[in-house]
């Protein structure tokens, strides 16, 4: 195919300039391409790579080219990854860290992918999963020498031990309570209270641009509106919900229905009161504080009216906030907390497990461990419950049985990846 389309097959690894041209002869580009002969390319198989001017008509010549020879075809969403994973390239948490580098919207997610990318969870997987072989060895040597009087105890033991090590290892990873999974989905903020208080327009603030409808009547804003900021690379994303209120027209009654619920998810919930209509909401409010609910913050509104009443706010222990949000002003500090919140939130440090299918995997391991440990003396189901544990790392990496979570994963890539 290359010396068919570039005229040559240029030294392995080399970038070389070439002369592109059709079926018939026609030049298309003067480029610059690069082959990478098996083993030692992404894949593993033979790549060649382009290097064309990004032109539109420019690809659309070279693919026609290409789509004319013979066997060629157009790669699926993700395949040169799966087929990377299929060789041995990649192990299937660094596939994953892949996925995540060419979805990160933010510095912090680049990082996290690209840790994930390298390896440091993969690498892991596989050491535990060479030690809880190890420990079988002792436990099978243990069955094998059954017969012989105190042998089994004196082998048992010491495999024990490295499982207890090793148990506690896993645990240290699963205790990070899912933070950097959540790192990927980025930390969710509701913006909720009272019709009318200004969640709109704060949203707008936050947003910088016009993504909710603003509007001086009570009840505009009936559905659940997003958007995505990146506050110091950390992912937020704040939601602006339905004013909370005993509505009338179904729409509106669907549209708190939803926005209850989104605000109960959220991880944060800025609770908006309007300084003009304090008593607002007060009731919900106190309710909440009664019932010594986590995860509020008190965002006092309309700070620019001169008659601003002070809701007392001093029972409820939740940090508040004074803004305005039509003129922007303490806007940067609610956002300085919100940075500094996620900042906490997240500990970048301990990032290992980033979806819930490694932590699933993780936990049916560490669950076959803690069981092999509790049971006495009996040889062969000791050994049968470090199997099941190996078994669940070697998931994690994706080298047994996988097949039908692989589509699930590729699928996600984009096309050319
Ligand atoms: N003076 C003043 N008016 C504001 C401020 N923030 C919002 N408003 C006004 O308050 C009214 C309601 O604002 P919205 O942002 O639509 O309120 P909302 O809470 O989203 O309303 P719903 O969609 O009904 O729940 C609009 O007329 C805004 O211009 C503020 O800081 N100061």
């Amino acid at each position: 195919m290359l010396e068919r389309i570039a005229g040559q097959r240029p030294q392995p690894r080399a970038a070389t300039r070439a002369l592109l041209k059709d079926p018939s002869g026609q030049p298309i580009d003067d480029a610059i391409v690069l082959w990478f002969p098996a083993p030692r390319s992404a894949t593993g198989e033979d790549v060649a790579e382009f290097h064309i001017h990004g032109g539109r008509a420019v690809l659309q010549a070279l693919i026609a080219a290409i789509g004319a020879v013979e066997n060629l075809r157009a790669a699926e969403p993700g395949e040169f990854t799966r087929r990377a994973f299929e060789n041995g390239k990649l192990d299937l948490t660094e596939a994953e860290g892949l996925d995540d580098l060419i979805h990160a919207d933010t510095e912090r997610q680049r990082r996290q992918a690209l840790r994930q990318l390298k390896g440091l969870l993969g690498d892991k997987a596989r050491d535990w999963r060479g030690q809880i072989i190890a420990a079988s060895a002792l436990v099978e040597a243990a069955i094998d020498f059954s017969d012989e009087g105190d042998v089994p105890d004196e082998l048992i033991a010491p495999a024990k031990a490295k499982i207890e090590i090793l148990l506690d290892e896993i645990e240290d990873v699963l205790a990070q309570e899912g933070r950097s999974e959540r790192l990927r989905d980025g930390l969710v903020v509701a913006i909720t209270g009272p019709p009318n208080v200004g969640k709109s327009t704060l949203m707008n603030q936050l947003a910088r641009r016009e993504v909710a409808i603003v509007s001086p009547h009570a009840g505009t804003t009936r559905d659940v509106i997003e958007v995505h900021l990146d506050l110091d690379g950390y992912p937020v994303t704040v939601i602006d919900t339905a004013g909370i209120r005993e509505a009338i027209d179904p729409v509106e009654q669907e549209g708190v229905r939803r926005a209850r619920s989104r605000a109960a998810e959220a991880d944060l919930r800025l609770w908006l009161v309007d300084t003009q209509a304090a008593g607002d909401g007060e009731d919900e409010l106190r309710a909440w504080i009664a019932e010594g609910q986590h995860g509020f913050w008190v965002v006092r509104n309309k700070l620019d009216e001169p008659e601003a009443v002070t809701p007392d706010l001093s029972a409820s222990g939740w940090p508040c906030f004074s803004i305005s949000a039509a003129n922007g002003r303490g806007v940067p500090e609610l956002i300085g907390a919100l940075t500094r919140y996620a900042a906490a939130y997240f500990d970048e440090g301990s990032a290992l497990i980033t979806r819930a299918r490694h932590r699933e995997l993780l936990r049916q391991s560490a669950d076959a461990l803690g069981r092999a440990i509790d049971l006495p003396e009996a040889a062969e189901l000791i050994a049968e419950e470090l199997r099941l544990a190996a078994h669940r790392l070697g998931q994690l990496l994706g080298r047994v049985d996988v097949e039908d979570i692989l589509d699930v994963i590729f699928r996600e890539f984009c096309v050319g990846k």
